[in-house]
């Protein structure tokens, strides 16, 4: 048998005492047929695209990408935030060891000057392209920080050579961006506007930077095709998978650990962070009733909080679904060598390759939870190649979707964040939101406040 690209075992979510019955798959059924039904139909409405991405044609791609890497240049610096920049952070952290780049990846994304400061110092502003990703063209971080970016560009190069330099990635119609780009006649990718941002993994906005990193973004989309090959079939497969994180959420395991083992994996972690919290958590169901629904998506690295958050998720609140994540080989290895002057108790690692001891710390972990009657599972990647990566990809963006039709809520849209956005506009001038100024004004009740040292 082939070994597989990609596995999943959720034994360890059935043989503990709350854990899922043996029923399981029988008393969900239904619902799961209805969820990839519904699913379905919104794609082939052409309402949702991020289930089409696969079948992408990345020929014109690959060659642009080329011709761009044989300019020469050294270095992309990509502006953006969340979907916009987390899908590409991943992949390349995932793959990266094992990759030499064609151009560098540097990423403006939070508002930290000191992170700027520190990018503007790693790259050559003559060499390298600004490769600004945003779905909206209106996101504060990405837009303040290209302004800053471009206009060191400008003074540095001239505004001619600074216009080359530019590459926007955004909606193909809408958004600031688009109209600054018409403008200043950069060069510019569209994000398909039925694909949304934390869905865009596999759209220009991460295949254009990783393309021209040199990333083999034709095997990302094979991965992820893989995946969904069969059509019904492994969606349904992958429903039942959002099915027993549901069915354990209405148990009462509201958080989702997802536990890393390897360093390259944490920024998989990240993205699934989005992908998860902002599509599931909601206040209103499609009927409008309120349901205030989601389950709490956090990020663990093995084995460093195996020393840090380990004790918690053993022995706290048994409220958790733990998913381990790891990767059956590495890029490069290392052993522990043979010693006479190896301490007595250590002598059992002489020999032992240090991929082979995280290992047997993944599974040594995972069998106590269970033990202490907390659920888990294990995604197992066969290696952090492009295929594998972009098959994890879009499991999660599909168990994500279906999750989302389970709990009949809006898995697409983000509500809950545009109240803060509003009001740092307000407070930074903008003249159509600063309705919600006065109540930030009034100063903090003494007894609300502390300050240190005390008068
Ligand atoms: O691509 P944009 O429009 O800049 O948005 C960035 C991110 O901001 C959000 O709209 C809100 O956090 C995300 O959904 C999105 O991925």
């Amino acid at each position: 048998m082939r070994r597989p690209m990609l596995s999943y075992d959720a034994a360890g979510l059935f043989d503990v005492e709350a854990g899922l019955p043996s029923n399981f798959d029988a008393s969900w059924s239904k619902r799961c047929q209805a969820a990839v039904e519904a699913l379905q139909q919104r794609t082939s409405s052409g309402e949702l695209g991020f289930l089409k991405l696969p079948e992408q044609n990345l020929g014109q791609l690959m060659t642009w990408a080329e011709g761009r890497q044989a300019e020469g240049w050294t270095d992309q610096i990509v502006v953006g935030i969340g979907g916009s920049s987390l899908g590409t952070r991943a992949v390349l952290e995932a793959m990266g060891p094992a990759w030499i780049p064609a151009i560098r990846t540097h990423f403006a994304e939070n508002l930290d000057p000191v992170s700027l400061e520190a990018t503007l110092r790693r790259v050559d502003l003559a060499s390298t392209l600004l490769v600004v990703v945003t779905k909206s063209g209106t996101t504060i971080e990405t837009m303040s920080q290209l302004w800053i970016l471009y206009d060191a560009m400008v003074r540095q190069l001239g505004q001619v050579q600074a216009d080359r330099q530019v590459i926007a990635i955004t909606d193909p119609e809408r958004g600031a961006l688009r109209a600054l780009a018409r403008e200043r006649d950069w060069e510019t990718h569209a994000v398909p506007p039925n694909v949304g941002g934390r869905f865009s993994v596999l759209t220009a906005v991460s295949l254009v930077p990783l393309a021209l990193a040199g990333y083999d973004v034709e095997a990302l989309l094979r991965g992820a095709a893989l995946i969904v090959r069969q059509g019904t079939r492994d969606l349904v497969g992958l429903a039942h998978i959002s099915a027993q994180h549901i069915a354990l959420y209405e148990k009462g395991f509201g958080q989702m650990v997802m536990m890393a083992y390897a360093d390259r994996l944490g920024g998989l972690v990240d993205w699934f962070r989005q992908l998860w919290a902002e599509s599931l958590g909601k206040a209103r169901d499609r009927s409008g009733q309120l349901v205030n629904v989601g389950i709490t998506p956090i990020k663990a690295m093995g084995a460093v909080d195996q020393h840090s958050q380990v004790q918690l998720y053993m022995e706290g609140p048994n409220d958790k679904q733990l998913l381990f994540v790891e990767t059956a080989s590495h890029p490069v290895g290392f052993q522990v060598p043979e010693s006479p002057a190896m301490p007595e108790g250590l002598r059992h690692l002489q020999g032992r390759g240090i991929d082979e001891i995280l290992r047997a710390e993944a599974r040594g972990t995972r069998a106590a939870l269970s033990r202490a009657q907390r659920p888990t599972a294990l995604w197992r990647l066969e290696s952090t190649g492009a295929p594998a990566v972009g098959g994890f990809l879009m499991s999660w963006m599909a168990i994500t979707a279906l999750a989302g039709e389970l709990l009949n809520i809006d898995a697409f849209d983000q509500p809950g964040v545009e109240l803060g956005k509003i009001i740092a506009h307000g407070l930074l001038g903008h003249p159509k939101h600063g309705q919600f100024l006065d109540d930030l004004e009034s100063t903090p009740s003494e007894s609300h406040f502390s300050r240190w040292p005390a008068d």
